[in-house]
């Protein structure tokens, strides 16, 4: 089983509490920072080699160990030959470790300057001014240094997160450094993987010091912490490589139950995400009229047409054998008179997954309570409207932290839920996945009904196996962010329509093999 630790999420206070598991286990403060710097000097260096010429680099150096960090890293990039300047705004307050180092870089002779204008000369800036140690808004001439460091629009590598930014929410407090870099140190901090600190952090790289995982379990096994989902788990959810012995209906049938005539094309991408998936059987439960162009569009899946209203949406659900399908998936381009419709999936006892209108309808319509007590599993799929439509008078809407907000919609509704963004997030009441890596060019009407059938097909398919839920719809909303990630490289930030999206996610899924199977 893949457990690899260090994906895991980690807040300030569980941070400092594994540290001080590896300091009450004998290794010295200052030994630790010196170790985490070497190998942070050692990263920069890779990112900004010397090669021959001269490379001068500013250093913005805080009162805390983020700063003693930010203190070893320019001894050692000094004695690598880069051209080093300091600069240390609050030099009446150094932690300890963090003045001896001062100290030491002073004895060596490296210039400190008394203002931030004297590093507008470099080539790149290191930030080591607040780690997760930032409690309070940075104000006055301290806020000051920090837009004109951003002003300049120079490389800006930061030290285990880019100063101003809450390690827990990703909140800005005050202002914060827009980094090109954020080389997070040991393990990663919540904040960095909340949207709202997604313009500040740049690429994020994590620092490994050797952190034994016994201590990582002790602090944060009692919490439910969230983990980055990383393409080795996902090759293991997937339900792949197939048993040679396998038939359709081992293959997962799928319930699509989707679209009106104001939205043809949702049911119509929801149907191609769910082709995608590789599920076995399909069947799509639509109004009348929308039957002849699925028909021509997907001839493997089965196409039933019910009576509609006079707008065009589902008036009533056929007798249906809800037996039949390992999930349903409902609500892509159903329009928000499909009531009945969605009451009757949720009394269904059936596996299900909402999505769009049916989220809706459950707003507007109070079905909360019929969803939360209801048989069989249910997957959510909102952005942050509905997320917000949904839980109008909640307590925990609107907290700091969006992460942790989307777990306790989850417990609320006693479901999975995806929610959409720059960074998904899917989380049931205890396990929270994190999708890395996405592309704005899935920002566009048609990704989410993809993502929905894509997600209802692999979960047909994952009701044969042990894989739990969330699990499934993590691994599927990566692979639709790698899809759209491989679109957007061969066709543009622009090409990425929903189509081409259901096509690229296979590219992606096929990409899986060349990872080191
Ligand atoms: N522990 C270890 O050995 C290791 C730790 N590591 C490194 O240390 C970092 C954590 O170190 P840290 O705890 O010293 O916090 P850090 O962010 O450096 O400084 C906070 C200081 O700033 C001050 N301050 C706060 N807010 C302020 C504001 N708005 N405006 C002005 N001042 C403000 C506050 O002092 P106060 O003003 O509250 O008295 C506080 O003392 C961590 O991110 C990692 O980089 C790694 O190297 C691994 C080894
Ligand atoms: N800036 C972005 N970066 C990454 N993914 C995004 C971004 N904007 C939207 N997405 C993804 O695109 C999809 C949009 O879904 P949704 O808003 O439901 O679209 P629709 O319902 O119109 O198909 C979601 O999977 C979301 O995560
Ligand atoms: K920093």
């Amino acid at each position: 089983m893949y457990s690899n630790k260090t994906t895991i999420l980690v807040t300030a206070e569980e941070m400092k509490q594994i540290e001080a598991e590896i300091f009450s286990a004998g290794m010295p403060i200052a030994s630790l920072m010196e170790k985490v710097a070497l190998k942070t000097a050692q990263k920069i260096t890779e990112l900004y080699p010397l090669n021959r010429k001269k490379v001068s680099v500013g250093f913005i150096i805080g009162c805390g160990h983020n700063g003693g960090d930010g203190l070893v890293i320019a001894r050692e990039l000094y004695h690598k030959g880069y051209d080093v300047t300091i600069y240390v705004p609050l030099i009446a307050k150094l932690k300890d470790l963090t003045a001896q180092h001062f100290q030491y870089v002073q004895s060596l002779g490296i210039s400190t300057v008394q203002n931030i204008t004297s590093l507008s000369s470099c080539d790149f800036i290191v930030d080591g001014l607040f780690g997760f140690g930032l409690t309070r808004k940075i104000v006055d001439d301290l806020a000051e240094d920090i837009k004109t460091v951003n002003s300049w629009q120079k490389p800006i590598i930061s030290v285990d997160i880019p100063s101003g930014i809450n390690s827990d929410t990703g909140a800005v407090l005050g202002v914060a450094i827009r980094a090109k870099y954020t080389l997070c140190l040991g393990l990663y901090k919540k904040g960095i993987w909340q949207d709202k600190a997604l313009e500040y952090i740049g690429q994020v790289k994590r620092i490994d010091f050797d952190i034994p995982s016994s201590f990582i379990d002790k602090i944060t096994s009692e919490s439910p912490s969230a983990k980055l989902l990383t393409v080795d788990r996902v090759k293991e959810i997937l339900p792949l490589p197939r048993h040679v012995t396998t038939y359709k209906y081992k293959q997962g049938h799928l319930l699509l139950i989707c679209g009106s005539k104001e939205y043809v094309g949702a049911a119509l991408l929801s149907a191609y995400g769910a082709r995608s998936s590789g599920v076995g059987m399909v069947t799509i439960v639509v109004p009348e009229s929308l039957k002849p162009l699925i028909n021509s569009q997907l001839p493997e899946i089965l196409v039933i047409g019910c009576r509609e209203t006079s707008l065009g949406s589902i008036e009533t659900l056929p007798l249906l054998d809800w037996e039949k399908y390992q999930w349903v998936c409902c609500g892509m381009g159903l329009t928000k008179e499909a009531v009945s419709v969605v009451e009757k999936v949720i009394s269904s006892g059936c596996d299900i997954l909402l999505d769009a209108d049916a989220l809706n309808i459950v707003a507007n319509y109070y079905l909360l309570d019929s969803l939360k007590n209801r048989q069989g599993k249910t997957v959510l799929t909102p952005h942050d409207g509905e997320f917000e439509r949904l839980f109008p008078d909640f307590s925990f809407v609107g907290m700091a932290d969006r992460i942790e907000e989307t777990r306790q919609g989850a417990i609320a509704l006693n479901a999975t839920i995806l929610r959409k963004g720059a960074k998904t997030i899917i989380s049931d009441n205890i396990h929270t996945w994190i999708i890395p890596h996405g592309t704005p060019a899935l920002a566009r009407g048609g990704s989410g009904d993809v993502l929905s059938g894509f997600i209802g097909g692999l979960l047909a398919q994952n009701s044969f196996t042990d894989t739990i839920n969330v699990d499934t719809v993590a691994a599927a909303a990566w692979l639709h962010q790698q899809g759209g990630i491989l679109a957007s490289e061969d066709l543009s930030t622009l090409g990425v329509d929903g189509v081409t999206l259901s096509q690229y996610i296979l590219k992606a899924v096929n990409k899986l093999k060349g990872n080191g199977q």
